[in-house]
């Protein structure tokens, strides 16, 4: 099929995004203009020569590079209405890609730095998030990132503050940063606080480390899915264990090479996991940062790794089995999904 047909192909396949950081998807536009509205010098005042900025364009080597980019909108997000704003958009830039249902991704503890509680920084993601879904009709919710460089106190607030919005719009809570310089194992507290207070967790983990570190996050942490988990079959015994416990593998294509995850397209494990009956789930990590949309995403596995329409279809439907949703809502994005009609 030529390339355009299939990219307006898979934009009209209906899809869900569970792994989508905030600070990683904010517009270049939207951050000029934050930075217009609240004085903040940036280093280039127009999209082009902003943009790498805060984008990978050429050669990233590893994940402590790839965080890099997201220094220069930080000091954007430090105002209930910059998150509110960022959430929002967040949410028409999933519509405009016909996606039904997103998991969008924060550290709350990284837009304080003008005063802001948790609680006022967890309640303006959600209340863009609340409007988008109002204005664009995708159902949308809240995931917190604890951060692995960060003290177990700071963490356990997060903890603390997530346990309170728990099923107002807020669904589950990850750990995020820097994998290597931070196993899995420093943070039992955090996630034994979390267990106490039933949030539903995933971990970033077989991103930047190896496996042991997946193990870790499903044994000592809680973790019910896994964020990327590319290294996984670097441990046969654990792969095993996870097809056979269904735990999803929340897989985030381009972000995955440009992290170097996987060293090359070649090497990338998704098609192998997805024939091996894993639960695989397809996203975008972060839209600006990894200049990505879903659509791409998906557009990557049917060129690249041959995926017919059908198993893009299973795709879809793993991410909604996988959801932080209840029964009766997963099966209402399973009624919608399955109305796509397959071109003949
Ligand atoms: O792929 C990733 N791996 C690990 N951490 C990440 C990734 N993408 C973003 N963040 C981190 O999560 C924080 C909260 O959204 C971001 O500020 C970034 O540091
Ligand atoms: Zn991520």
């Amino acid at each position: 099929m030529p390339e355009k047909k299939l990219m307006e192909l898979i934009r009209r396949l209906p899809k869900v995004d569970l792994h989508v950081h905030l600070d990683g998807s904010v517009r270049p536009g939207t951050a000029i203009e934050l930075a217009k509205q609240q004085r903040i010098e940036l280093p280039e005042k127009e999209i082009d020569k902003l943009l790498p900025h805060m984008q990978i364009a050429g050669e990233c080597n590893n994940l402590e590079e790839y965080l890099e980019k997201f220094q220069l909108i930080g000091p954007l997000l430090q105002t209930p209405e910059s998150l509110e704003l960022s959430a929002y958009e967040t949410v028409k830039q999933a519509y405009d890609q016909n996606c039904l249902y997103m998991e969008v991704r924060f550290g709350p503890q990284l837009h304080r730095q003008l005063g802001l509680s948790l609680d006022q920084s967890i309640n303006a993601a959600i209340t863009g998030l609340k409007k988008g879904e109002a204005a664009f009709g995708v159902k949308a919710n809240v995931i917190v990132c604890c951060l692995r460089h960060h003290s177990t106190s700071l963490n356990c607030e997060v903890v603390e503050a997530a346990a309170s919005f728990l099923g107002k719009g807020l669904v589950g809570i990850d750990l995020a940063g820097d994998e290597a310089g931070y196993p899995a194992k420093l943070f039992e507290d955090v996630f034994a606080l979390a267990a106490s207070k039933r949030l539903p967790v995933t971990i970033h983990a077989g991103e930047a480390a190896g496996p042991v570190n997946i193990k870790d996050a499903i044994e000592k942490l809680g973790a019910v899915r896994i964020g990327h988990g590319v290294r996984l079959r670097e441990d046969p015994d654990l792969l095993a264990a996870i097809a056979a416990e269904k735990i999803p593998l929340e897989m985030c294509p381009v972000s995955n090479i440009q992290t170097k995850a996987a060293a090359s397209w070649e090497d990338y494990p998704l098609r192998d996991y997805f024939d091996r009956g894993l639960s695989v789930t397809v996203n975008t990590d972060n839209l600006t940062v990894s200049n990505t949309t879903i659509t791409r995403e998906y557009a990557i596995l049917a060129d690249r790794f041959g995926f017919s329409v059908e198993e893009l279809v299973q795709l879809v439907r793993n991410g909604i089995e996988a959801a932080f949703l209840g029964e009766e809502d997963k099966q209402a994005l399973k009624r919608k999904l399955e109305t796509f009609v397959l071109p003949t």
